[in-house]
């Protein structure tokens, strides 16, 4: 199989994905970043009276021109109404959010009032009818639709919710993301590690990313080199119901790299295999029915590039968020080499601004196996296949890394 160029495993992983149908129903405290499966209805109208904005003094306008004096008759404050009616030549005294009493019409600011004795006060300038106040509905209605189904939930959107008496939302569920590791040499990180083994850094950075995406992370441990465990391992998770089956290392060439032969087995429809970009190349995308499939490659950084560039993307359509673009522009902080036949995502750190936007600076050492290289970067400075060299202050794309 040849290289795909990057663009075009993007948009082939992503191609035809859509949000998983399921549903969950959550509280508003579990519901800040999911995605609203359904239209939210006001349940009540906000606010249900009319209600003064200022504390001052309700009043008739017609009584409160400019030197009058009124009488102050009782006193409203939130949650504590006043139940009589404001007769010509009287006022409330009324507090914001506290509602406005029958014959009062308008809300003079206490700032525009002044003490004239025996609970008197003077108007030392005048309202206009309706200051003030904040009518019954002027939020929403009951019966409005308050958001539509595929919001995500912002601290405003739960806000919403709640005002409109919505204790709890139908989100949409997370999309399950099954994560293997394959390798003889792996052990769980706190295990003692043998001679020639390591641990199994990739499943823990691969799971936290997954959950970034909106994903929910099902870590299905570490198989061996071996074709029957892998297939077992990717048989339990097609009965546990998950939306995406991802394997990481055994992606390459070498007589241990064993995936692409479990999918061959299991009748998974590989769509590629290798991307024309460093690292990450031995990058494989398949489906089998609604199952998605990514095989990440076991080198660190590869691993979580490939995923940061297509598994992300893919878990962020099934969980129903709107799609990003990928890249964002910067300049280089650093004079580069030309490019290659691969597209380069060099781990890089930010280092002030150019204008908007962020000038990138490249780490000293790129190899794929460097997790403390990785950690460190920022971005991923992206240098498009051929590219000429570039200077300092050049324009260049980079990926995000959040
Ligand atoms: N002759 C060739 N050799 C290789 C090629 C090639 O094209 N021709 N590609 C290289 C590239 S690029 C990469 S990337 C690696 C990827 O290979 P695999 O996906 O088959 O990965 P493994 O061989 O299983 O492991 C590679 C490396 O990563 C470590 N690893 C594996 N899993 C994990 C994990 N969960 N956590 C941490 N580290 C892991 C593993 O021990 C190896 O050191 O192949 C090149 N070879
Ligand atoms: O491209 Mo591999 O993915 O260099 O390490």
């Amino acid at each position: 199989m040849s290289l795909l160029p990057v663009e075009d495993a993007h948009a082939r992983v992503l191609a035809g994905a859509e949000p998983i149908a399921r549903t969950e129903t959550v509280s508003l405290r579990a519901a800040r970043g999911r995605v609203l499966a359904e239209d939210i209805l006001a349940r009540r109208t906000q606010p249900g009276f009319a209600a003064s904005a200022m504390d001052g003094y309700a009043v008739r306008a017609d009584d409160a021109a400019r030197g009058a004096v009124l009488q102050v008759v009782g006193e409203a404050a939130a949650g504590h109404g006043w139940t009589g009616s404001i007769a010509t030549g009287e006022a409330l005294r009324i507090f914001t959010g506290a509602p406005l009493p029958e014959g009062a019409d308008s809300v003079l600011i206490q700032e525009d009032a002044e003490p004239a004795g025996d609970d008197r006060i003077r108007v030392s300038e005048a309202p206009s009818r309706g200051d003030h106040i904040r009518r019954a509905g002027v939020d929403f209605s009951e019966g409005d639709r308050l958001l539509s189904a595929g919001t995500v939930l912002s601290a405003g959107a739960i806000a919403l919710a709640a005002s409109g008496g919505h204790p709890a939302l139908t989100v949409r569920a997370r999309p399950r993301i099954a994560i293997l590791a394959t390798g003889d040499e792996l052990v769980m990180p706190g295990e003692t590690v043998g001679p020639h083994q390591i641990v199994a850094s990739n499943t823990f950075g691969i799971a936290a990313l997954a959950e970034e995406a909106g994903g929910e992370a099902i870590q299905c441990g570490i198989a061996g080199d071996d074709v029957a465990e892998i297939a077992a391992r990717f048989d339990e998770a097609v009965a546990e119901g998950a939306d995406v089956f991802v394997t990481i290392g055994g992606a390459s060439v070498g007589k241990h790299d064993l995936v692409g032969k479990v999918f061959a087995s299991r009748d998974v429809d590989l769509d590629f295999w290798k991307v024309a970009m460093r690292p990450g190349k031995p990058f494989m995308a398949g489906r089998k029915g609604s199952l998605r499939i990514a095989g990440l490659p076991g080198n660190p950084a590869s691993s979580l590039v490939a995923a940061t560039l297509f598994l992300a993307p893919l878990i962020r359509r099934l969980a129903g968020f709107p799609d990003r673009p990928l890249y964002h522009d910067g300049v280089f902080a650093e004079a580069m080499p030309e490019n290659g036949a691969r597209a380069n995502f060099v781990r890089a750190v930010f280092e002030g601004f150019e204008g908007t936007r962020p000038r990138l600076r490249p780490l000293g050492k790129q190899d794929s196996s460097l997790l403390s290289v990785y950690a460190r970067a920022d971005a991923l400075l992206m240098r498009p296949v051929d590219a000429p060299p570039a200077k300092v202050g050049d324009p260049c794309r980079y990926v995000a890394l959040d």
